[in-house]
């Protein structure tokens, strides 16, 4: 039958044997997710990239000893008529939208007539989605309920509860199941060499972060299912990394929070059919109705019959974009780039810095946003950059009226030396930054002929946004710098 091909081989295998893994292989495997695991432990900030390498090592050896036991990835456009059946029977009104597919964004929602802004798009009732509180009612409850890892990370129980429903044949989700993307975009499906693309920027640290935590999540629950007696959990015999892999990456990019039907609490959901909608500038226009007890999606704005439907995933950077959502958005009005800062413990003047900071609610020492706007630097960044480059005298004199009233605020200065100081500082700072991302010769040539995969190209789109953050940072510094240089002169 149809639906049988799409399963595993693992999943259908006749031999009684977990995962389809002759008794050697699964020694090997368990040998190997061993290793994985103490691996991941262990801190790697001074070697991450070595670290890195050796995890990746060793998930390749695991993907190589399951190949062929994944599950089979379907067409998901063939499912689309079956999904869109499910959802009608349902009493989800779909004649405003339907699916198609679109150039840079994959497949989405097409106005079917002309749409108003704020009209009622879509509905979708709870009983639809995924949610980890639906996932309490499969074998994971009681898991969840032992487990302090599962407890505190709804995500991995979502992606979870997706691979149980998806090795059901029978699941209440299959129809919205068969119509999820085969593969993603997000960094888990990186090679080396492609994120070796991302040098520079600080969202490399963070690609690695990810794949160690999603490695280390796949060693600690493979076992964690090995120990479960036959027949508890579809799992044991069904959970390669890239089934997780692919869990994992569905769930990052399409889920979405609802309240619990009390309105006390938030919990993590897939809603099939809104999570087709692809992501604008904008504001929200989602919201959960608790009377119906479903999802509501407003129009964001008026769109044109044949247009696409957009909804705005929220205020992200395109370095969180690229690694939650596997895409980077060139017109992004939210973009943000991260620069480490840090009173340095050998400056005689930390002490007295680092309570000037504390007083303004500053940390001493770690990540401040760029803004891409025409304003790059937002208060808290001017204010630490202020006591960052100020003198003893300067410290001692600036009461902490003043320092709430001015050290944040552009428009004043606290004196024309340390304006030249902050902004030179920050030039400089800016321009070493540009000059590590010089390394490649992307210089923001992406053009269409570009032979390159489309995850390098992701790759490269990321630092160019990033790069020209730098570029107008350092131009904003250039011409405040000046400024003061002529204020000097006059
Ligand atoms: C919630 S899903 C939207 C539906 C999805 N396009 C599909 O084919 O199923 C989110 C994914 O859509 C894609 N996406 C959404 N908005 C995008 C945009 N503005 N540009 C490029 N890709 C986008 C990304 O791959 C993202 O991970």
């Amino acid at each position: 039958m149809g639906r049988k091909s799409k399963r595993s081989k693992a999943a259908s295998n006749e031999n009684g044997d977990s995962g389809g893994l002759s008794k050697s292989q699964r020694k090997e495997l368990m040998d190997l997710t061993k290793q994985l695991l103490e691996k991941c432990v262990k801190p790697s900030e001074q070697n991450e990239w070595g670290n890195f390498l050796e995890i990746h090592d060793l998930v390749e050896r695991v993907r190589k000893l399951q190949e062929g036991h994944n599950f089979l990835p379907g067409d998901r456009e063939t499912h689309f008529p079956v999904f869109l059946t499910w959802l009608k029977d349902n009493w989800v009104d779909t004649t405003a939208v339907s699916i198609r597919k679109f150039e840079h964004t994959g497949y989405g929602l097409e106005a079917k007539k002309e749409v108003q802004e704020s009209q009622l798009l879509l509905t979708i009732p709870r009983k639809l989605m995924l949610t980890t509180e639906s996932a309490k009612l499969t074998c994971l409850g009681s898991l969840v309920d032992s487990d302090p890892l599962l407890q505190s990370m709804p995500t991995v129980v979502l992606a979870l509860h997706l691979l149980i429903e998806r090795c059901d044949v029978n699941s209440l989700w299959r129809p919205y199941i068969d119509t999820l993307p085969e593969s993603f975009s997000t960094p888990l499906y990186f090679t080396p060499d492609e994120i070796q693309l991302l040098k520079g920027s600080p969202v490399m640290s963070e690609v690695l972060k990810q794949y160690k935590h999603i490695a280390r999540q796949y060693a600690y629950l493979h076992k964690l299912f090995q120990g479960l007696p036959d027949g508890k959990c579809p799992l044991k015999h069904q959970f390669t990394y890239d089934d997780y892999r692919w869990a994992v990456s569905a769930i990052m990019t399409r889920q979405n929070q609802i309240p619990t039907p009390d309105g006390q609490q938030m919990i993590n959901a897939l809603i099939p059919f809104w999570d087709m909608c692809n992501h604008t500038n904008g504001q929200f226009t989602t919201d959960y109705n608790l009377e119906k007890d479903c999802s509501e999606c407003f129009a964001l704005r008026n769109f044109k019959e044949g247009e696409q439907i957009y909804i705005f995933y929220g205020s992200r950077s395109n370095a969180q974009l690229l690694l939650y959502s596997g895409f980077v958005f060139p017109e992004n009005q939210n973009d943000t780039l991260d620069i480490k800062l840090g009173i340095s413990k050998n400056d005689p003047l930390y002490t007295l810095k680092i309570n000037l900071l504390t007083k303004l609610g500053i940390i001493g020492s770690g990540m401040f946003s760029l803004y891409c706007g025409e304003q790059p630097v937002d208060s808290k960044l001017l204010a630490f950059l202020r006591i960052f480059n100020m003198n003893e005298e300067q410290l001692k004199q600036i009461s902490e009226e003043e320092c709430l009233e001015k050290l944040g605020d552009l428009e004043s200065d606290v004196s024309q030396e340390l304006e030249q100081k902050v902004w030179s500082f920050l030039e400089t700072r800016c321009s070493l930054l540009l000059r590590s991302y010089q390394n490649f010769e992307d210089n923001g040539k992406i053009s269409d002929g570009d032979t390159r995969s489309d995850n390098a190209r992701l790759c490269l789109q990321l630092r160019k946004c990033e790069k020209s953050i730098l570029q107008k940072t350092l131009e904003f510094a250039k011409s405040k710098k000046e400024k003061y240089n002529i204020n000097e002169l006059a």
